[in-house]
This record gives C-alpha cells, sequence and structure tokens, in this order.
C-alpha cells in the first residue's frame, strides 16, 4: 500500500488527494481488468467501481488471479471487487454485473466518474465506452492485450484521437480455393481445409459463404477450379455412405489417394513445387501407435486412428440430428479436424501442428499471457493518474511488442490530435433532458432545435436537418411521419443517442445528443432543456471514401486496440511474437498503411 508520500513521489504533487478523491470505473473485470483493480487498490486510488457482465469460469483462473476455484460462477466485478477490498479495507468499491452498453449506463451516470479504464475484449463494447465517454466529457483509458501483445492509450474528446478515429478494418481470414484445395503450403492451409471444406462437406452447411475460403482464382486456373468442383460433388455423393462400417476408408480413400493421384497427373503444378505422396489405409491400419498426447504432434498412424473414429462419431450425430458445425469447444470435431489436418499435412511435406496448436488456430485463439495483462494494466495506472491530473502532453500510447532484437519492449509515442475526419468525435456532443418524454413529441423538438439562437444555435432547422438513432432514420424533410409521435414512444429514451446533422450544409457540424434523465424540479417550467454549448469541435465534412493516408492502422483481431502511427517495420517486429505466429501464421493478418 502506498502511503501519500510515496504517492506524490511517484505522481507528483496534489497526486494523493487527487486519487484519493476521484471516483473512477473500471470495465470489464477480466485478464487485464483484475490486475488494473489490484493496482489502483494499492495506488492509492480510493472509489473504485467496476462493472462485467459475466460469471467467472474455471477457464479464467489461470490469469485472473483475484478469483478462485470456490468463485467459480460468481460474478466477476462482484468477486474482484471483494477481493481488493481484502487487500485494503479502507477502500471504496462498488460492482455491478451488467453490460456496459446499456440504456441504464447513461450519460449522467458516465459523467459521475473522473476517469474511466476500459479493460474489455471486444470492438462493440470498446467503441459504446469511447462514444459514452466522449459525450460525459469523461478521459478514458484504453487497453488491449493480445498474446505477448499490449497498448494502452489515453483519450480526452477534442484533445486526442478517440477508438474511432482510425477505421478498424473487419478481421479478415481469407485464402484461394486453389492453395487450400491443390497445393497447401503451410500448416493453417490444412487446418483450412479440414475444418472449412472437408468437415463440412460431409458433416455440416454449403462452405464457402463461410468467408475463409475464396474463390479467387489466379489465370489458368479455371480448369482447376472446375475439376475442384466435381471434387467436391464426388465427396457429397460419398456422404450416402455415412453411417456404414467402411465410412471412413471410403472418405480416406478418396482424399488421401483418389483426389492425390488426381493432383499429382498435373505435373506442372509441381514443377516448381514438392509434388505431395498418396497415403495408404491398409499400411496405416497395420502400424501400432501409442494413444496421442495433447502437447506433441500426432504420428501419420496416431492421426489416422483419431481420423477412423471422430470420422464414425461425427457420422453417427450427423446422422442422428441436423447439419453439424466445427466448434473448437466440441471435441469430436476438433478431433476430426485434428487428425485430416494432419494427415494432408503428412502428403503434402507440411510441418505438423500438435492437437494444442491446431484448436488454437482452427479456433482463432490467440492464448492470453498474464504477463502481459500484467505490463498493461501497469501501464493504465500510470497513464490513468497523468490523465486525472489533466496532464495529457506527458501520457502516451503504449505498444508492448515481443522482439528479441530490440532492447526494449515497450514502444512509447506521444497522444495524437483527434482525426479531423472522425465520424465519432469531430461531432457536438450535447445532453438533451426533457421534462415528460411521453408528451413532448419529436416534432417539438426539432422547433426547440431550430429556434436556438446566439451561442447555442446549431444551424439546424426543420428544412434541413435529419435524424437518426443507430441505424433508424427518424426525420428528413421529406420524411415527417415520427413528428407526432412521442419521444418515449420512439424508444427515445435515457442512455440513447441521437445523430443530429444539417442536409444540405456539410460545413455544419452534426451534433450527437445523448439522451439523459428527465428534468427535475429545478428546472419546471421547462419542457426540453439542452447542455454542454461549451464546446465546438474543429470540423472537417466527411470525404466520401475515406482518405488513404488516414489509415495508418494496423488491425490485428478484436482483442488488440489499433491506433495509428506505427511503422509497418515496427508492426511486423510486434509480430513476430511466436504466440501471435501461431494464432495468425502471416495470412490471418491484415495491414493497412
Ligand atoms: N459489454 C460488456 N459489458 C461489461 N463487461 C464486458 C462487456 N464485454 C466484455 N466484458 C468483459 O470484459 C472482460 C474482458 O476480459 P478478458 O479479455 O480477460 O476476457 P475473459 O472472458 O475473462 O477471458 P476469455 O475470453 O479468454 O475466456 C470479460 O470479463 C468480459 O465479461
Ligand atoms: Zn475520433
Amino acid at each position: 500500500m502506498r502511503t501519500n508520500s510515496q504517492i506524490s513521489a511517484l505522481f507528483g504533487p496534489g497526486a494523493a488527494t487527487r486519487l484519493a478523491t476521484a471516483r473512477v470505473l473500471v470495465v470489464g473485470a477480466g485478464g487485464i481488468g483484475c490486475e488494473l483493480l489490484k493496482n489502483l487498490s494499492v495506488s492509492g486510488f480510493h472509489h473504485i467501481h467496476a462493472i462485467d457482465l459475466d460469471t467467472i469460469d474455471l477457464s479464467n483462473l489461470n490469469r485472473q488471479f483475484l478469483f478462485q476455484r470456490k468463485h467459480i460462477k460468481k460474478p466477476k466485478a462482484h468477486v474482484a471487487t471483494a477481493a481488493i477490498k481484502a487487500f485494503n479495507p479502507s477502500l471504496d468499491t462498488s460492482a455491478m454485473q451488467a453490460n456496459i452498453k446499456d440504456e441504464q449506463f447513461d450519460v449522467d451516470w458516465f459523467g459521475q466518474f473522473a476517469l474511466v479504464f476500459n479493460a474489455l475484449d471486444n470492438l462493440e463494447a470498446r467503441r459504446h465506452v469511447n462514444a459514452m465517454c466522449l459525450a460525459a466529457r469523461v478521459p478514458l483509458v484504453e487497453s488491449g492485450t493480445a498474446g505477448y501483445l499490449g497498448q494502452v492509450t489515453v483519450i480526452k474528446g477534442g484533445e486526442t484521437e478517440c477508438f474511432d478515429c482510425h477505421p478498424k478494418p473487419a478481421e479478415k481470414r481469407s485464402f484461394p480455393v486453389c492453395t487450400i484445395r491443390s497445393t497447401p503450403t503451410a500448416p493453417i492451409h490444412c487446418i483450412v481445409w479440414a475444418k472449412n471444406y472437408l468437415f463440412v462437406q460431409l458433416f455440416g452447411e454449403p462452405l464457402e459463404e463461410k468467408g475463409e475460403v475464396v474463390e479467387e482464382v489466379e489465370a489458368g486456373q479455371e480448369e482447376e477450379l472446375k475439376a475442384l468442383k466435381e471434387e467436391s460433388g464426388a465427396l457429397a455423393a460419398l456422404s450416402e455412405a455415412m453411417g456404414g462400417d467402411d465410412f471412413a476408408q471410403r472418405i480416406f480413400n478418396k482424399v488421401f489417394c483418389h483426389d492425390i493421384r488426381r493432383l499429382l497427373s498435373m505435373s506442372d503444378m509441381w514443377a516448381q513445387r514438392q509434388p505431395p505422396r498418396v497415403l495408404d489405409y491398409d499400411e496405416l491400419e497395420n502400424q501400432a501407435c501409442d494413444p496421442p498426447a495433447d502437447h506433441s504432434n500426432l504420428s501419420m498412424a496416431q492421426a489416422f486412428i483419431l481420423f477412423r473414429e471422430s470420422c464414425h462419431t461425427l457420422a453417427r450425430r450427423r446422422l442422428e440430428g441436423s447439419p453439424l458445425a466445427f466448434d473448437k469447444d466440441d471435441q469430436d470435431t476438433l478431433d476430426f479436424v485434428t487428425a485430416t489436418a494432419s494427415l494432408r499435412s503428412y502428403a503434402f511435406f507440411i510441418d505438423q501442428k500438435s492437437p494444442f496448436e491446431v484448436k488454437a488456430m482452427a479456433g482463432n485463439i490467440i492464448p492470453a499471457i498474464a504477463t502481459t495483462n500484467a505490463i498493461v494494466a501497469g501501464m493504465m495506472v500510470t497513464q490513468g493518474v497523468l490523465a486525472l491530473a489533466g496532464r495529457l502532453d506527458e501520457c502516451h500510447t503504449a505498444y508492448l511488442s515481443y522482439n528479441t532484437k530490440r532492447p526494449r519492449c515497450v514502444i512509447r509515442e506521444s497522444l495524437s490530435k483527434p482525426s479531423l475526419l472522425c465520424p465519432v468525435c469531430r461531432r457536438r456532443y450535447l445532453t438533451l433532458r426533457l421534462a415528460d418524454p411521453a408528451k413532448t413529441i419529436l416534432g417539438d423538438l426539432l422547433d426547440y432545435i431550430g429556434c436556438l439562437e446566439g451561442d447555442m444555435t446549431l444551424g439546424m432547422s426543420r428544412d434541413n436537418i435529419s435524424v437518426v438513432e443507430g441505424s433508424r432514420l427518424l426525420y428528413d424533410p421529406d420524411y415527417d411521419s415520427n413528428c407526432s409521435r412521442s419521444m418515449q414512444d420512439l424508444c427515445l429514451v435515457p442512455g440513447k443517442m441521437v445523430t443530429f446533422a444539417n442536409e444540405d450544409d456539410s460545413d455544419v457540424v452534426p451534433v450527437i445528443l445523448s439522451i439523459a434523465r428527465p428534468l427535475t424540479k429545478e428546472n419546471s417550467g421547462l419542457d426540453i432543456l439542452i447542455e454542454g454549448f461549451e464546446y465546438i469541435p474543429e470540423f472537417v465534412p466527411l470525404p466520401q471514401q475515406p482518405l488513404k493516408e488516414e489509415c495508418s492502422a494496423t488491425a490485428v483481431d478484436n482483442n488488440l486496440i489499433e491506433f495509428g502511427k506505427r511503422s509497418i517495420d515496427d508492426v511486423n517486429e510486434v509480430f513476430e511474437s511466436p504466440s501471435k505466429k501461431h494464432a495468425f501464421d502471416s495470412e490471418d493478418l491484415v495491414i493497412l498503411d
């Protein structure tokens, strides 16, 4: 536990009082959240509120050290805050098991905190908290980890980049169909073939629509694609043998003998490549072997046995019910993918992966590493202390990278200014309060906005305004049927955010009205009140197409936050992490420049 003088020595004069009086929110009490809560509790923070929608699972215990076996199924936020209170009984803690996106957490609710820490694991929730903190004008410390990689940054509306200043590319994971079906060269190609092609053809719904395999035909491959389609037809016909004793053998002979012989007959294809080998069912059947171990590679004989057994199990399940879907936690489906991917790797002379690694790759799992979470949570505290003191010029975006060549594993950058084109933070955030949402109609609100004058004018009126909530268009000059409906009827309740834009003049800053709790008696006589006019962001109208230079973000996955500025070299260095490699194996990365 830090004494006041230690806190002042570490964080500067006045820090002890500032930390002791600030009310802070921690969103997410998982891997990073537990470390962070523990850090906050011993760093001089006093009023700590935690929220998490989940309960504790056995799989959390290896790294979420505030939890013990006896806590399984209990709410994470409650157990975590109780645990830190045990470290420091003088703390004022509170906890909620809830989704941070719930409407009850409106702008007023966020506004009660001096600082928010995000310790989340998904983009959607991060985006939501980003927008709510902008609306409530509360600084946010954002974090993310993926394997050995981690990031921390500070977001303050109007002063720094926000979470949405750079577009986050959708997770991309696609492979050309001919690589997967005819010329695999990497373990991931065999895994995708087993999971997205063979498994789906035999036991599931049709495949390519699933998105991982794309019909990207290179010149001269049209013939090959046609042959592959015929091959798929033949495989579908084999499904009719499902349930029979020789089902596994027929599948094996088709995919590891017949199809490979057909490929070998195309000698041009192997001029520059190692040709595959045909596998022999009888030979493998006669080989004795030990049972497979989770962490070591399967021998060919072990893969064969697993293939045969999983084929029969899945055939039985498929005949008993509806199409099956691959699930990394469904052992039968995982066994099938592990075994067939291993056999295909043997056939194509590709490195083997252990069942454990196959599970990570097929399930696209990035291992969570306690040390990474701990380092990131430590950096969050130091950034949070600076943000709380308003010392944004001293705050940083910090990247934790894994690289044996670099002397330091933390790379720091000063915070960037908001992107002038950001569709989220380059907006005017105002708060709307109504005396009675059941009585005020949308038309009244439009008139009220049209009549605002002086410093409060928004440059909008019924003739040019468009009103949108989420993906719902509520009003534009050609669509006024909602004007006579009450705000309550339109579900415009506290917690909702409504965007008002001038349709005619793109130089007018769009306004986001956060609907907050109704007016109290203090404002009696008013029906509508809009607050927060002091801040007008510098505004540049959005172009039709986002400018390419603006997109300097890297995408790793939904688990890792992305903020511009890292060079591709840095990015490549960061990706030298072995854990990252096993999860993504090069084709899985999307790098925008
Ligand atoms: N919308 C949300 N509202 C509140 N909490 C959320 C929300 N989305 C995610 N979380 C919480 O954020 C935490 C993120 O922690 P972490 O990344 O360690 O995930 P985890 O679920 O604990 O671990 P794993 O996914 O590896 O099993 C989780 O506890 C999760 O419940
Ligand atoms: Zn922004």
